[in-house]
C-alpha cells in the first residue's frame, strides 16, 4: 500500500511536513497546499518558502496548483520544474465559495467542456516540459450524476494518477464519501493506465478495513485529517499489515484473532510510547514555526488550529484544551500543553480496540 499525506491550506505547510517525516514513517508522498498563479508571475513568499528544496530535504512532494487558466498553471509548473520538481498536482477539489465563484478548484466541475480544453492544453504543455499531471477531484460540483462524464473526460489524458474525494463540492465536508461513485471510477478505470488513489475520511484502522474489503485492489490511499489527529495512522495501518503477513483484505479478521492484540499490557506501553512520540513532534512543530513565523500570537494561531485536531486523539482533555484555546501568551500555552500531555491519555488508536 502507498500512502499519501493529503494537501491542507494553513496546515501542511512545509514545517508541518518536515516535522512529521522527522516522528513519523510510511508516508511515500506529501502533497503542498495549492498554490494559485496568476498575471503577477510571482509566487508569493509563502508560496515560494513552501517549495523551496532546501526546505523539503529528503520528502518526497507534489506541489499542488489551483488554477482554471492554462497558461497560468503551465508558467507554475515551469517554475516548479526549474526548482527540480518532477510533478504538479492539479486541485479539482476545493469547495470554498471564494474559489468555486471563480470557476477554480471544485467549482471547474461545472464546466466540462472547459475542463477539457483545459486539460488537452496542460497535458500538452506539461509533456513538453518532460514533467507528469495528476489530479485531485470531487466527483461533482452540484451532482454525483456529473461524475460519470468527468470520469471519461480524465480519461482521455496522460494523467499520471487520478485521487478521488468521492464528495460534491455542495457537501463541503459534510456527509459520507460517495463510496458508489468511487466504484464507478474504479471500474472505468480498472483498463486504464491512470493510477487511482482514494481519499476521504479514513481516520481509523477500521475505516481503512473497510475500504479494502470493498475495494480490494486499492494501491495508494491519501489521508488527510485522520493523519493531522493521528500522526500515526499509516504506520499503524502499515504495521497491522506486515503483522498479519498480507495486504490482502481479511488482514484485519487475522489481526483480531492474533494473541498479542488482546494483551493490555503491550496496549499500555505503545499508548505511552505514543504519547511521548507526539510530544516530541508537538516541540517540533512549535519550535519550527517559532523559527519561520514572526511572533508568538501567529505563532500560537497555527498550534491552536493544529490542536483542534490533536485534542481529538486524547480522553478528557476539554479543561486543557479550553486552556489552549484561550492562550495569548507563549508561557501560558505551553503550560496548558505540559497539562495535557500529563494528565490527559491518548484515546485508544481504533485499531487497537
Ligand atoms: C483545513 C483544510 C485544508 C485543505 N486544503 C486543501 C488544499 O490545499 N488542497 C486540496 O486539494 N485539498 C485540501 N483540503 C482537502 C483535503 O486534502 C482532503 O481532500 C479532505 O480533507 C478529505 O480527506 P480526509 O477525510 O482524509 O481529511 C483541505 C481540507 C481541510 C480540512
Amino acid at each position: 500500500m502507498r500512502y499519501e499525506f493529503a494537501p491542507m491550506e494553513g496546515i501542511t505547510g512545509y514545517v508541518y511536513r518536515n516535522a512529521h517525516h522527522q516522528f513519523y514513517k510510511k508516508i511515500d508522498r506529501y502533497f503542498t497546499p495549492f498554490i494559485t498563479p496568476n498575471q503577477t508571475r510571482k509566487f508569493t513568499s509563502r508560496e515560494m518558502n513552501d517549495v523551496l528544496p532546501e526546505h523539503n530535504q529528503g520528502i518526497e512532494i507534489v506541489p499542488q496548483i489551483l488554477t482554471n487558466k492554462a497558461e497560468d498553471f503551465l508558467w507554475a509548473s515551469e517554475k516548479l520544474r526549474d526548482l527540480g520538481y518532477e510533478e504538479v498536482n492539479l486541485n479539482l477539489g476545493c469547495p470554498s465559495g471564494t474559489v468555486v465563484t471563480k470557476k477554480r478548484g471544485a467549482g471547474f466541475l461545472a464546466f466540462p467542456v472547459a475542463l477539457d480544453a483545459f486539460l488537452e492544453e496542460v497535458c500538452n504543455g506539461i509533456n513538453r516540459l518532460g514533467m507528469k499531471i495528476s489530479v485531485k477531484t470531487r466527483v461533482g460540483k452540484d451532482s454525483p450524476d456529473e461524475w460519470e462524464e468527468l470520469l471519461e473526460i480524465y480519461s482521455r489524458y496522460p494523467l499520471s494518477e487520478l485521487i478521488v474525494h468521492p464528495r460534491i463540492q455542495t457537501d463541503f465536508y459534510r456527509n459520507h464519501p460517495n463510496l458508489d461513485a468511487y466504484e464507478l471510477a474504479a471500474e472505468k478505470n480498472s483498463s486504464s493506465k491512470i493510477s487511482l488513489t482514494y481519499n476521504g475520511d479514513l481516520f481509523s484502522i477500521q475505516d481503512f478495513e473497510n475500504l479494502i474489503e470493498r475495494f480490494p485492489n486499492t494501491e495508494t490511499v491519501m489521508m488527510g485529517r485522520g493523519l493531522l489527529t493521528n500522526p500515526a495512522l499509516a504506520e499503524q495501518i502499515e504495521g497491522m499489515q506486515e503483522k498479519c503477513g498480507s495486504s490482502e483484505a481479511g488482514f484485519c479478521k487475522a489481526r483480531r484473532d492474533d494473541p498479542c492484540f488482546s494483551e493490555k499490557e503491550n496496549e499500555e506501553k505503545e499508548k505511552c510510547d505514543e504519547k511521548q512520540r507526539l510530544r516530541k513532534f508537538h516541540d517540533a512543530l512549535l519550535a519550527g514555526y517559532s523559527e519561520a513565523i514572526p511572533g508568538d500570537r501567529n505563532v500560537l494561531f497555527k498550534m491552536k488550529e493544529l490542536w483542534f485536531y490533536f485534542g481529538q486523539a486524547f480522553e478528557n482533555d476539554e479543561k486543557a484544551l479550553k486552556q489552549i484555546r484561550k492562550a495569548v501568551k507563549m508561557d501560558v500555552y505551553r503550560d496548558a500543553v505540559a497539562k495535557i500531555f500529563s494528565e490527559c491519555e491518548l484515546k485508544n488508536p481504533p485499531g487497537f480496540q
